[in-house]
């Protein structure tokens, strides 16, 4: 086992560009929203597919309207006229449905692919402990939680608003070459596509580098509020920092690079906008361009003015259709841009949270299943292993360093043979637990655990306290979910039998009760003894056989943590302590100090 660093990625090298990398990332995404012929997605895909197409045969017969005006009204033609506005309503009303209907549908499928895209990329995220170890352990990927929020919502809000125009001009271009080359011959729709590929051409080369900086701009947007999202965590430290002067010049400074990179953006998208602009205004006079060379070349110097006007005009007409379909895609350049700089972000984390889950699940020993209903409290327990980690001439180093924290360490933890590990500040005590509780591997040696996470078998209190949202009885059970074997006033009873064992009866009466849905931050609200403490009523509630406490009673007084201590004895717990005090040496059969640079020495401490 190596210890887990950043692998050097090709990413952070490679600029993104609208270039084989985008295919291929744009055909991944398109697999998850597409999974199956007979997806919600296809299907409603197909929809929108029918309703464009109805919507394209309704607006051709609305453009026929106006020239069948001029023969009803020509001919003084009373009821002609009466059955065309009649018509004519009847076919602006349908219009007018069928494109509220393309946009709703467009809308629907937003939504449904933004749901398949997230959930997706939250099932590899929350996978065995990658959102850890993409969090903490690497670095190439920038800002996960703006990629799965903001990024995924642009993707595909810009991809569905492409998604009719898109689908329906296979159709429209077929249609209106057939009738360019039925009254041109082969040199409309020749030169018409020559010119469309032109202008592909010369807006790709505007498009990379708007695809670059759109990138960068996501990044920097992700940045700018993750440091919001700072001082909206540590409010109270920074206050009593009097930071506000200091945040607000970084909060700021973070915001102009925003802006810079915006506005650099922007620059380049200017060309962009040019180039299609000229694109679309150049088109409307190459309908005449296709008439002009036969004419001047001869071809039709038999026809009368009055012919050769009339053919002009009609030749013009299906030219200027089938130009416009094309102006149509080329419009849509800008989106584009958009949609292959969100590919690439969203396709950068996917590819990282598919590595990271492939790794994890090869030593990984966790089924979310063991948090389930059969290992719960109270639940009759599997047979409890007598061993809980087993390490053999183990070395640990911090990620990304090759100097060892811990050097060929030989332990065994069993029932009843609880450790205290003590050391000074940075000799690895945390991270001994880290390489414990799977989340770093060892860089020599072998890391068993021979005991199951959850109730009855192995449960960490980290050094932070975690709390999740949710109301009191959601932080006792945490992590069981909602679902507990004692439902009602049984486990009632136990929640608060363990909440009063760990000195907290007063928040159930702030709290208004167990399920009570409280509107506040936990980490706002509780003192760091009352969070304490509450991981305590956590422990207890879940009586696990092994209990990996780092320095979980650092802000209690040492009355107070030898009560927990001693509670957690009683109900049969074995210890694995990071501490500091001397006080904790009585609850332990063994201490671990850690002498750094790798050193250590374990011995026997006199228990009480
Ligand atoms: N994610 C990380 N990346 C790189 N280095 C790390 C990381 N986490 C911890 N370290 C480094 O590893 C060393 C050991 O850290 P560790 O948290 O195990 O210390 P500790 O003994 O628990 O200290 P303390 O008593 O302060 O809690 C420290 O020098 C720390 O800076």
């Amino acid at each position: 086992m190596g210890t887990p660093g950043p692998p050097a990625t090709a990413n952070e090298l490679q600029m993104p560009r609208l270039d084989l990398q985008f295919v291929y990332r744009f055909m991944k995404i398109q697999k998850i929203l597409f999974p199956s012929w007979s997806s919600r997605n296809v299907l409603m895909f197909l929809t929108l597919l029918c309703v464009a197409l109805m919507e394209q045969l309704v607006i051709y017969q609305v453009g026929l309207i106006p020239s069948q005006y001029y023969g009803v009204l020509g001919n003084k033609d009373l009821d002609g006229f009466k059955a065309l506005t009649f018509l004519a309503v009847v076919l602006i009303v349908l219009n007018s449905t069928l494109k509220s209907f393309d946009q709703f549908t467009c809308n629907l499928l937003y939504v449904s692919w933004r749901q398949d895209l997230t959930e997706h990329l939250h099932r590899l995220y929350f996978r065995a402990r990658v959102y850890y170890t993409l969090n903490v352990l690497r670095d190439d990927i920038d800002n996960p939680d703006q990629r799965m929020s903001q990024d995924v919502e642009r993707f595909c809000r810009q991809l569905s608003s492409m998604a009719s125009r898109l689908m329906v001009s296979p159709f429209t271009l077929s249609y209106y070459t057939y009738q360019c080359f039925q009254s041109t011959g082969w040199l409309g729709p020749v030169s018409i596509f020559g010119y469309f590929i032109l202008g592909t051409v010369v807006n790709r080369t505007l498009m990379g580098p708007i695809v670059a900086k759109l990138v960068q701009q996501e990044k920097l947007e992700g940045d700018f509020r993750f440091k919001h999202m700072q001082i909206r965590v540590n409010a109270e430290p920074a206050a009593f920092y009097r930071a506000g002067h200091v945040e607000h010049m970084r909060t700021d400074r973070r915001l102009q690079r925003l802006l810079q990179t915006q506005k650099e953006l922007m620059s380049k998208e200017l060309w962009l906008y040019i180039g299609i602009n000229t694109f679309d205004y150049l088109g409307s006079i190459l309908s005449y361009v296709v008439i002009a060379i036969p004419i001047f070349s001869g071809v039709y110097g038999d026809l009368s003015p009055t012919e050769l006007s009339t053919l002009v005009s009609k030749n013009a007409f299906m030219c200027i259709y089938l130009i416009n379909c094309f102006t149509q895609l080329i419009d849509l350049s800008t989106t584009l841009s958009d949609v292959a700089g969100y590919t690439h972000r969203i396709g950068e984390l996917q590819e990282a949270l598919l590595d990271l889950s492939q790794k994890s699940q090869d030593y990984e020993t966790l089924g979310e299943s063991e948090w389930d209903l059969d290992k719960a409290p109270g639940w009759p327990a599997a047979e409890a292993a007598d061993t809980a980690f087993l390490l053999e001439r183990a070395s640990i180093s911090a990620p990304a360093s090759d100097k060892p924290l811990i050097k060929d360490l030989t332990l065994k933890i069993c029932e009843g043979q609880s450790l205290l590990i003590t050391g000074n500040t940075g000799t690895g005590k945390t991270s001994l637990l880290r390489v414990l509780g799977g989340l770093w591997a060892s860089t020599k040696g072998s890391v068993q655990m021979l005991a199951d996470f959850g109730p009855h078998g192995v449960l960490f209190l980290p050094q932070k306290p975690f709390f999740t949202d949710g109301t009191l009885r959601e932080q006792v059970i945490y992590p069981l979910k909602e679902i507990y074997p004692d439902s009602g006033s049984t486990d009632d009873e136990r929640i608060m039998r363990f909440l009063e064992l760990a000195g907290l009866s007063s928040l159930v009466a702030r709290t208004e009760g167990l399920d009570q849905q409280v509107d506040w931050n936990w980490y706002d609200v509780l003192s760091p003894g009352e969070m304490q403490r509450l991981s305590f009523a956590r422990l207890f509630y879940l009586q696990p056989k092994y209990a990996v406490l780092d320095e979980a009673t650092s802000a209690l007084t040492e009355e107070a943590e030898s009560e927990l201590y001693r509670l957690g004895q009683q109900l049969g717990m074995t210890f694995i302590s990071v501490g500091h005090r001397a006080n904790l040496e009585k609850f332990h059969s063994w201490l671990l100090k850690l002498c750094g640079g790798g050193r250590w020495e374990l011995t026997r401490t006199k228990m009480e």
